[in-house]
């Protein structure tokens, strides 16, 4: 009879016995208290059904108080009970033995993704707590931190990486770095999900350092492919909720997604951090509610790697540039000038000289049009007043707006958008597909023209905004933005993912876009192998730091046919299916592509699904057909970029197509084309 291995950590082992123990007292004692206050709550409303009539209202108020309380207790406990639930399969991740000088002896921490209180000590620490940072960022030695008390200063003896899973200890090290290379390579090697996953348990410095800024109102992260800007993103939001519980909450924070998918996709971080869902904003939706009081609409964003109208597809390109932003800005601001041709005026017995108003038209420069009108207004009327109180008629607001209103050469927003394209200096021009709509194109250059004659309505929820995939925004969209978010601002992406609806930034011209930004980069690859990113990188002729995960060879397969093409890729699922883990995408140059696509392989095949909106649920599938503009974010085990031939991506501009498409592949890469390939692949 063999015996078993000695266990080499049972002083862990006894610590996680315990700790579960006191999670499970905490959720037994929430269970009971939350069958008091339903007892409490039945009580109080049977008394008051019982004594309906006799109640005075003051009594009545009292109680309805009292059942508001029971209630708002009992919500906030179902949430906590929630939260501990959920560290029940790994309530830590992390060891940090510290010996503070003030004490002198080393106390150990156990860190997690939530904090743990059990008799009145602190049983696990918060990941994002001040200690939680230590683990992220120093090494062991000597070591501070910031408490609530001040600064504590002292020695990091020990730093441990602890896997629990399923209330299970799955291993455990020690480690000198910030975090071991080993363990991270264990959870990128893993399959993917159909939602992003949170990885509180190997952020790497240089991400911590993003996650945890607070001294930034805008930051602007450059990341290569697969760098975890979404994935900071999101832990930054769970930091900054944690940090400013009380003052911030889920709902003043919105993230400016590209698309329902990608929103679909990240939806799952925050509740898995143990916060709550913040707001889901698009360009769109942000536009329509601000043309809601102009009776505009507007029609769908131009695709611009989908065949359709040249001009159109012209018109779009044109107002994405930065160039057209300062013409527009320059344009706007001497229209708003010119509008106003003053007189003297006369309401009743008041006079004003046509020279005054234009002195105080001109020194209220940056505020719109129409409330430097009302202001002039207001301003004049009670100046009339003071003059003569006993003025028999006395000139109103509205009269006096009315005569100032008469005064300007354009009536609308509309007719001051129209009139800026007929100036000599237009570097484009303006078609309404119909009167009251608007071409996407126009859209948030019409606004910031809006913001400067009739106003635009800011936000007053939203305290941070998150704006991901940066580059596909144009600085007009920018500069709207600014206006109606005045709050703090991540803004991330990485300009060598183009999709084309913008001309080709680089990273300093984003961070110009706002005068406060602080520009950080992140240039060390997560995502896919390095064979992987190694060819990826080949086709923007760039380098990309990755870590050292390895796999196959990307593949690059011709075909003489494009039936040929469609056969192999019909059997290569086959194969995917009868053999792999994980999903595979089959990535399509634009959403026409991939319709047609999947209809020739639903001929051969079932189940294959095929995502051109936002339809939700759709990642979930094993394989799944989508254009690159829709698989932009996402990642997938397996990748088949189809039909990279010549002809699909021959064009400079398409080099960021293919290089979106092919890192979005974890552990496999193929490529396949009928006819010559597309000269952008590495050879
Ligand atoms: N520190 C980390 N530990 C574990 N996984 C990580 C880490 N950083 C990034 N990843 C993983 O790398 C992948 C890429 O992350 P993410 O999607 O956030 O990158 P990205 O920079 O937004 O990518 P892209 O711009 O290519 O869409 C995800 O699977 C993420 O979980």
């Amino acid at each position: 009879m063999t015996s078993a291995p000695p266990d080499p950590h049972p002083e862990e082992r006894d610590r996680l016995a315990a700790t579960l123990r006191g999670l499970e007292s905490r959720i037994g004692a929430l269970t009971a208290s939350l069958g008091s206050h339903d007892s409490d709550y039945r009580e109080v409303k049977s008394y008051m059904a019982e004594n309906r009539g006799e109640i005075d209202p003051t009594e009545m108020y009292q109680n309805e108080l009292i059942l508001r309380d029971i209630d708002a207790r009992g919500a906030h406990a179902v949430r906590l009970r929630e939260r501990l639930q959920s560290m029940r399969s790994s309530p830590y991740f992390a060891r940090l033995d510290f010996t503070a000088d003030s004490v002198g002896t080393p106390e150990p921490h156990y860190i997690g993704r939530q904090g743990l209180q059990d008799s009145g000590r602190t049983a696990v620490v918060d990941w994002r707590s001040p200690l939680g940072g230590m683990f992220y960022e120093a090494e062991p030695g000597r070591a501070e931190y910031e408490a609530p008390s001040g600064r504590i200063a002292g020695r990091i003896e020990r730093k441990r990486q602890i896997k629990i899973e399923d209330g299970e200890l799955r291993f455990v090290v020690d480690t000198a770095d910030a975090i071991r290379d080993d363990i991270l390579l264990e959870e990128i090697g893993r399959t993917s999900d159909a939602h992003m996953r949170s990885i509180i348990a190997t952020i790497q410095r240089e991400q911590n350092a993003i996650i945890r800024n607070e001294s930034d109102s805008t930051l602007v992260i450059q990341g290569v492919a697969g760098s975890g800007k979404t994935s900071i993103a999101l832990h930054r939001i769970a930091y900054l909720l944690f940090r400013q519980r009380g003052r911030l909450k889920a709902h003043n924070i919105a993230i400016v997604s590209p698309n329902g998918l990608f929103a679909e996709y990240v939806s799952e971080v925050l509740p898995e951090l143990g916060e709550e869902a913040v707001v889901a904003l698009d360009l769109a939706g942000i536009a329509r509610r601000r043309l809601e009081g102009h009776r505009t609409s507007f029609t769908e964003p131009i695709d611009p790697v989908e065949p359709g109208d040249g001009a159109a597809h012209e018109r779009a390109r044109a107002k994405s540039t930065l160039s057209f932003h300062r013409w527009l800005e320059q344009a706007v601001a001497e229209t708003v000038q010119n509008c106003f041709v003053p007189r003297d005026l006369r309401v009743r017995s008041f006079r004003v000289e046509a020279e005054e108003l234009r002195t105080r038209f001109d020194h209220m420069a940056s505020v719109p049009v129409r409330a430097r009108l009302r202001g002039i207004a207001e301003h004049l009327c009670q100046r009339a007043r003071l003059e003569d109180p006993t003025a028999a008629s006395l000139p109103r607001v509205g009269e006096v707006n009315r005569e100032l209103t008469s005064m300007l050469t354009v009536k609308s927003t509309r007719a001051l958008y129209r009139d800026l394209y007929r100036r000599a200096d237009a570097p484009t021009v303006f078609r309404a597909p119909s009167a009251g709509t608007l071409e996407w194109a126009d859209v948030y250059p019409y606004l910031f023209a809006a913001a400067a004659f009739a106003g635009l309505d800011g936000d007053k929820e939203i305290r941070h905004l998150v704006i991901d995939e940066m580059q596909d925004h144009s600085p007009t969209q920018y500069a709207v933005l600014r206006k109606l978010f005045r709050c703090n601002m991540t803004v991330l992406g990485d300009v060598a993912q183009a999709l084309g609806n913008t001309e080709d930034y680089a990273p300093e011209d984003l961070g110009g876009l706002f005068e406060d930004a602080r520009v950080m980069e992140l240039n060390r690859s997560y995502r896919s192998t390095s064979e992987i990113m190694g060819f990826a990188s080949g086709i923007r002729g760039t380098h990309v730091t990755t870590i050292d995960r390895h796999g196959d060879e990307p593949r690059v397969l011709g075909f003489d046919t494009s039936a040929a093409e469609v056969g192999w890729l019909a059997e290569e699922v086959g194969r995917f299916r009868a053999a792999r883990e994980g999903r595979l995408a089959i990535v399509t140059r634009s959403r026409s592509r991939a319709q047609d696509l999947h209809r020739l392989l639903s001929e051969k095949l079932e189940g294959l699904a095929l995502a051109t909106g936002g339809s939700r649920g759709v990642l979930g599938n094993d394989v799944t057909v989508l254009p690159v503009g829709l698989a932009k974010g996402l990642e997938f085990d397996e990748v088949i970029v189809a039909r990279a031939s010549l002809e699909e991506y021959g064009s400079e501009t398409d080099r960021s197509l293919l290089y979106i498409a092919c890192t979005r592949a974890l552990h496999r890469l193929t490529l396949t084309h009928s006819g010559r390939p597309s000269p952008h692949l590495p050879v």
